[in-house]
């Protein structure tokens, strides 16, 4: 039963007509089976009744049966080029990321003008079409954790200090000031721009490429627009078990499956934390959605089944930047 909309909510006035300029936008690459991620975030941001469609950002190699997958999903699928760094000797964080610059094109996605990015590996659980009011012109995305191996190449890491908590471990003087905040790039608020656009890739041509690629590029490019939202609109899995205390999980609305061996259509629990309870609590909570068939799509249009569930949400607060001090 749809949730009762309260009465002050369309005061006196017809339901906002759907901005059609607005659109979650997704990336896939590869024949593999990230495209079961894309499925299941499709019918993810379905259950939560999103009034916005889902895009998706394919290479060429997705084969036609995958993208067929997808538009029988209700998803809007858009083939773009891709997007190589520069020659590099770089030993990325994953191998794989090399194909993530391809992310990128989305800025060139000039039918819309405000956007959500989600990985594949994201599942959303509560309704976030809230995140498309925030004030235009900066980038809202959810700050990164240092803590896994993957980090292991920085400094951070290496004396143990992670924005997550920033007064555990202080930031040495002698180090100088301590990094700028970082986002994890596996789901942001963007505005596709062409201007914005251009500036990426003239500016990707001149920047050699580091461990995290696209994200550390992006999080370099927007540092001086980039204001932190709640950990709870992309729980980075591993702060499970490195900040449980940051952790409320019946509070989060988007969890990303990013932690080593947590991707839920390729489980096994054989890797390290994959055996814990929550772990495999999200995991089932991913399959449970996958599996609905009363969430497959059924030609329904998203501008009708989204009013009467994207109900008013309280203003997203911003995290203060921890004290520098
Ligand atoms: O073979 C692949 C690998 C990655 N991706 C896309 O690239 C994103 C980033 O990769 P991943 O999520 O595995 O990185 P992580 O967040 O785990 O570091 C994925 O979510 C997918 O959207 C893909 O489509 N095919
Ligand atoms: O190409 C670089 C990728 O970097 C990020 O993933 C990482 C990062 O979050 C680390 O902090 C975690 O330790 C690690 O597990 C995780 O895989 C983004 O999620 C992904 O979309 C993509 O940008
Ligand atoms: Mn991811």
């Amino acid at each position: 039963m749809a949730p009762q909309i309260p009465a002050d909510y369309f005061p006196g006035k017809v339901a906002p007509a759907l901005d059609s300029k607005r659109a979650y936008v997704t990336f896939l690459a590869g024949s593999g089976d990230y495209v079961k991620g894309v499925v299941g975030l499709a019918k993810g941001l379905r259950k939560v009744k999103s009034a916005y469609p889902l895009v998706v950002a394919i290479l060429p190699d997705v084969p036609e049966e995958h993208r067929e997958l997808l538009r029988e999903q209700g998803c809007i699928v858009k083939e773009i080029e891709p997007i190589y760094p520069p020659d590099n000797q770089i030993q990325f964080a994953m191998a794989y990321y090399v194909i993530n610059y391809s992310k990128l094109r989305i800025w060139n996605f000039l039918e819309y003008n405000k956007m959500v990015y989600l990985d594949a590996d994201i599942q959303v659980y509560d309704n976030i079409d809230h995140l498309f009011d925030l004030t235009d012109g900066y980038f809202y995305a959810v700050m990164d954790c240092f803590c896994e191996k993957t980090w292991s190449h920085s400094k951070q890491y290496s004396i143990g200090y992670c924005q997550q908590v920033p007064n555990k471990v202080t930031w040495p003087k002698e180090m100088g000031s301590p990094p700028p905040l970082y986002f994890n790039a596996g789901m942001f608020v963007h505005e596709p721009n062409k201007e914005t656009y251009e500036n990426l890739l003239e500016t990707l041509r001149i920047t050699p490429p580091t461990p995290f690629a696209e994200q550390d590029f992006l999080n370099m490019f927007f540092n001086s627009v980039y204001k932190p939202i709640p950990n709870v609109y992309n729980l980075v899995l591993a702060n499970i078990w490195r900040h449980p205390e940051n952790v409320e999980l019946e509070k989060i609305k988007v969890v990303h499956y990013c932690a080593a061996g947590s991707k839920p259509w390729r489980y096994t629990g054989v890797e390290e934390n994959m055996d814990r309870a929550d772990i495999k609590m999200l995991v089932k909570k991913w399959w449970d959605v996958y599996d609905d068939e009363s969430l497959d799509h059924k030609g329904e249009d998203f501008s009708k089944t989204s009013i009467l569930a994207s109900m008013p949400e309280p203003a997203v607060a911003y995290i203060p930047a921890p004290s520098a001090a």
